[in-house]
């Protein structure tokens, strides 16, 4: 190749991005059930975080990456802001957002298309003024008339000094260009951190334990305590096949017959389910043993709570 052709080169790819590079993070907070878990799959464009009707299903931070021609996005979901159950393990939460919030270079305030509530209010008042903060009013194909959208955003818009307002379908991936778009304005102008095929920097460990949490909670539903925890206790590579033993933790005997289910039905449901989920994430067989364990009063014990690694 000739310097005038790397120039024509260097022109042409100059041309298709919108500038320099940039590089950040972003948090995606809102009350439970907003949609912030399905809007960073659309994103991402995978199943990564995970999702489910019942409240609080992100308890940790996950961080996903998506990387075009000028940007690289590193999302950091943060979780859902737990107010009905003050134990330890939701304090904890609550301080993990707090900190996130400051740390981040811009974050996504995500709304339903539906009056500020009580629970809005209570994630709005942890927002910091010195982080951008775009509000994102999510759900937008369930609204009927577009235009009652204007007097939801203005009263939203009186509580916090929002740098934009971006309405969205994460379910549907409308206007999520637009969104990414705006979020670039506030990154920092730097190289990307991570190359382009990394998706997550959770390990295999880690996904394993939420695949099998999913599970619990898409087929248990509201019947499971929220207190359920899942801890790989094994994690071991055999040549292609992974061998991996997870522990369900509840609180209490009584729930355990919920998970296990007649004849062991439920548990066995759940494992073949999250087996088959990370045989397809890992890309290689797997073999999963899944068994219930009580840990009394975990939830409201702060060093347990450490050592499962909160
Ligand atoms: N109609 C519609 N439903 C959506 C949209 N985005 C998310 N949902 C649904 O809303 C429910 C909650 O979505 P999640 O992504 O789990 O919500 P979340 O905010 O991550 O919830 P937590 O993890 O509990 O904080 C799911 O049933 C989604 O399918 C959307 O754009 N339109």
């Amino acid at each position: 190749m000739t310097d005038i052709d790397h120039e024509l080169e260097v022109k042409a790819v100059a041309a298709l991005s919108d500038g320099p590079f940039k590089c950040g993070t972003v948090a995606i907070v809102g009350r439970p059930n907003v949609g912030k878990s399905t809007l960073l799959n659309h994103i991402l464009g995978m199943k990564l975080a995970i999702t489910s009707r019942k409240a609080q299903t992100t308890r940790h931070r996950l961080l996903g990456i998506h990387t075009t021609d000028d940007t690289q996005y590193l999302f950091v979901d943060t979780p859902g802001f737990q107010q009905k159950h003050l134990n330890a393990l939701n304090k904890g939460l609550n301080k993990t957002v707090t900190q996130v919030l400051t740390e981040v270079d811009v974050v996504l305030f995500v709304i339903e298309p539906m009056k500020l509530g009580d629970a809005d209010r209570k994630v709005l008042q942890l927002l910091s003024d010195k982080t951008p903060t775009i509000l994102v009013v999510n759900k937008l194909d369930l609204m009927g008339d577009k235009g009652n959208i204007l007097p939801l955003i203005q009263d939203f818009d009186l509580e916090f000094p929002f740098s934009e307002i971006v309405p969205v379908s994460a379910k549907k991936s409308l206007n999520l260009d637009e969104l990414l778009k705006s979020i670039r304005t506030y990154l920092p102008e730097q190289e990307a951190i991570y190359s382009e095929d990394e998706l997550t920097d959770k390990n295999e460990r880690f996904l394993a334990a939420e695949l099998v949490r999913e599970k619990i909670f898409r087929l248990l539903g509201d019947e499971i305590p929220y207190s359920v925890a899942v801890e790989v206790e094994k994690f071991e590579v055999v040549g292609k096949l992974r061998r991996i033993f997870c522990a369900i933790i509840v609180d209490k005997d009584s729930q355990k017959p919920m998970l296990i289910g007649k004849n062991g039905e439920k548990l066995k449901q759940i494992s073949t389910e999250a087996r088959q989920d990370m045989e397809k994430l890992f890309g290689g067989k797997v073999y999963l043993e899944t068994w219930v364990k009580v840990k009394g009063g975990w939830a409201d014990d702060a060093r347990a709570l450490k050592s499962l690694g909160y």
